[in-house]
């Protein structure tokens, strides 16, 4: 190439500097982790709202967070999406993405996404237009409104409505949805982003036995593609997605295991119905402690 091509190559218009340009960074999963927290504590004002944890979390898994109201979860939480600082610690998006030494914006680019317990679409706006904003794009908000879907892009929207089960719902205003379904929606709206992993809280609080069922179905489908942590406190959901489930307990693992093995673990039922108490003849009485 001659110095004026390459001169010209520089400056053109349509194009910006590599080394501007930004880099997506890819997670490594090759030992199958996505997740590694170790040693992380938070302190608010001398409190310990994390107290050394440490929590891992394979590629692809389900995974369910329990745990008292103070234990630490949405702290846990806004740690891995950069949202609070810690102490002390490391959390690793798999082997190779230091997750402390990254921003919000920065971690949810990397395919981390989070839904907090209220659904939070754009009510005015319809289902579709929901879907069409968060999808995956280097482009900002305004350029994305004008511009045109390419087929790649409409082939995601209907992926994701069909994942959902809005696909008849597709051109009603999200304002006229059910609760939950418009927390359905929230999740396609991170789905349409193509996450490698969903932070979900509380996904079933205020929904109606069905709608929590159909979540149990959705949520189940999406781990293999995704890794997906629920945080919840409604047990018999919890049971019925049928994973591994952690508890915290004042900022640290407590337990790891099925439900069955976490009710009963000498350690959960002495922190949640002392010592002497038997999960077997009151389990319902320990599931609403947790
Ligand atoms: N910004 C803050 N300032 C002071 N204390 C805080 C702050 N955020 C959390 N805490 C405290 O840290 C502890 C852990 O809170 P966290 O919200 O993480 O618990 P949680 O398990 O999510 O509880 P819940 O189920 O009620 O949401 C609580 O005692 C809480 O009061």
């Amino acid at each position: 190439m001659s110095l004026l091509e390459s001169t010209r190559n520089t400056f053109r218009r349509d194009q910006v500097w590599s080394f501007l340009a930004p880099h997506e960074q890819q997670v490594n999963v090759d030992k199958d982790m996505i997740l590694y927290v170790e040693g992380l504590s938070v302190s608010f004002d001398g409190f310990k709202a994390l107290n050394d944890l440490n929590l891992y979390i394979n590629d692809g898994e389900l995974r369910c967070l329990i745990g008292a109201n103070g234990a630490g979860k949405t702290t846990l939480m806004d740690v891995i999406t950069g949202k609070t600082a810690c102490d002390t610690g490391s959390v690793f998006f798999g082997q190779n993405i230091d997750l402390l030494n990254k921003d919000e914006a920065e971690i949810a680019q990397l395919g981390i996404g989070r839904k907090f317990q209220k659904p939070t679409v754009f009510e005015e706006q319809t289902v579709f237009s929901n879907l069409e904003l968060s999808l995956k794009s280097d482009k900002g908000v305004l350029p994305t409104l004008w511009a045109k879907l390419t087929p790649t892009q409409l082939d995601r929207i209907d992926e994701v409505l069909t994942t959902i089960g809005l696909k008849q719902q597709c051109f009603m205003l999200a304002g006229a949805l059910s609760h939950g379904q418009k927390q359905w929606l929230e999740i396609g709206m991170l789905l349409a982003a193509e996450p490698r992993l969903l932070l979900i809280d509380e996904p079933v609080a205020g929904m109606t036995a069905q709608e929590t069922e159909r979540t149990a179905e959705l949520l189940t489908s999406l781990a293999g593609d995704h890794t997906v942590i629920v945080v919840e406190h409604d047990m018999e959901f919890v049971r019925s997605l049928a994973r591994t489930v952690t508890v915290l307990h004042q900022g640290s693992v407590l337990a790891e295991g099925t439900m069955d093995q976490i009710q009963n673990h000498p350690d959960v039922i002495e922190v949640y119905l002392g010592e002497d108490a038997s999960l077997t003849s009151s389990t319902k009485a320990g599931e609403s402690y947790l």
